[in-house]
């Protein structure tokens, strides 16, 4: 914290002490990017150099009817390449995620004394986090965000300790979209070949936790990001954007190997984003990659997304499936206590996927 408290005392005291966060300042009439925001020339995003993604969402609904192999394959081929796939025709109704981002801006328009007591060392809870930055003792530029992360641990927790402004919806929204990671990752895990009970299956989605993030237009979003390059720490994570756009993942261009590219994930409404997390790519032996992404902000619209992500639990020890291990004569992590590998997760300022070094074998 010392770096960026010192160096810009009054914007930390504003941004961050007061709750006023990235938001705040925009609204105070910003004009121009302050320099803690202002990213390193290799960080920043050139949309010229990214493409859309064109990969069709996956209709869900199709996996009970005579569709349903090669609707499987469909999503185990997303989750083996580009790691990121969208579902339509999932089990959440749509005017919920339209409340869910209603609830999102609910939250982020309440004035700062309303946010700050959720703010980490204002709040007790640490089942509600007010925050603007991701790790301000470690990250040298800021990210232009501000966010809310809600875990769950209980129904009562949920509604006793979440904002008024969207637990209810948060909280619906974390149990349908649950029941939708279940499904794709017993399909994924089924394609590997193994057979997990159920509560093994329940124990790598134990955690689970709701953000709610909030990108202030940006004076200039050139020179900034709303997230930087970073993998999902968990197994799988079920996104919400809106149809503002700019979030980027990174892929191998399949004309030319070794060449990388950044597709956008395009808004289409009423879909949800699903992308492979840390943890699952480690399960699977690499089988499954959890991508790299980022997010861009704009120069005219603030934009929501909300993350549900699964991990999981701290006590579980993650490593390659033993049978996949045998099958492929070779692991290519070690296993690691997810408590562990958390630990390091919010301790490293985050570089792309190097975050999964911590349980990679042989890794440079
Ligand atoms: O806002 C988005 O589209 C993605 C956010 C994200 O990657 C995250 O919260 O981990
Ligand atoms: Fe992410």
């Amino acid at each position: 914290m010392a770096q960026i408290s010192n160096t810009s005392n009054s914007l930390y005291n504003f941004i961050v002490r007061d709750g006023n966060g990235i938001k705040g300042l925009v609204d105070s009439g910003l004009l121009e990017v302050p320099k803690i925001y202002i990213q390193p020339i290799n960080e920043r995003i050139n949309k010229l150099e990214t493409k859309p993604c064109d990969m069709p969402p996956i209709d869900l609904s199709k996996l009970n009817g005579k569709e349903h192999e090669k609707v499987v394959n469909e999503i185990v081929r997303a989750a083996e390449t580009l790691g990121f796939f969208q579902v339509v025709n999932h089990c959440v109704p749509l005017e919920l995620l339209e409340s869910v981002k209603d609830s999102a801006h609910a939250f982020f328009n309440m004035p700062p004394e309303k946010k700050v007591v959720y703010r980490q060392n204002v709040s007790t809870s640490l089942k509600m986090r007010y925050q603007t930055i991701f790790a301000p003792e470690i990250e040298n530029v800021l990210e232009w965000k501000d966010y809310i992360n809600m875990v769950y641990s209980s129904d009562e927790d949920a509604l006793q300790y979440w904002p008024n402004e969207c637990k209810d919806v948060a909280l619906e929204y974390l149990k349908l979209s649950s029941k939708i990671v279940k499904v794709i990752l017993e399909i994924l895990i089924g394609k590997l070949g193994v057979e997990l009970d159920d509560s093994k299956i329940e124990s790598l989605i134990g955690l689970k936790m709701v953000n709610m993030n909030y990108y202030p237009a940006c004076p200039n979003p050139e020179l900034t990001v709303g997230v930087g390059r970073h993998s999902d720490a968990g197994t799988i994570t079920v996104l919400l954007q809106d149809g503002i756009g700019g979030l980027y993942v990174k892929a191998e261009d399949e004309n030319d190997v070794g060449k990388v590219e950044w597709l956008e994930i395009p808004p289409i409404p009423g879909a949800l984003v699903i992308n492979v997390g840390d943890a699952l790519e480690i399960l699977s032996n690499g089988k499954y990659k959890s991508s790299e992404h980022r997010v861009m902000t704009t120069s005219n619209q603030s934009r929501v997304s909300v993350p549900l992500f699964t991990l999981p639990k701290f006590t579980e020890k993650i490593g390659p499936l033993p049978e996949l291990v045998k099958k492929d004569g070779l692991a290519g992590y070690r296993e690691v206590l997810w408590k562990d590998y958390m630990d390091n997760f919010y301790g490293v300022a985050h570089e792309g996927k190097k975050t999964l070094n911590f349980a990679k074998i042989n890794s440079s």
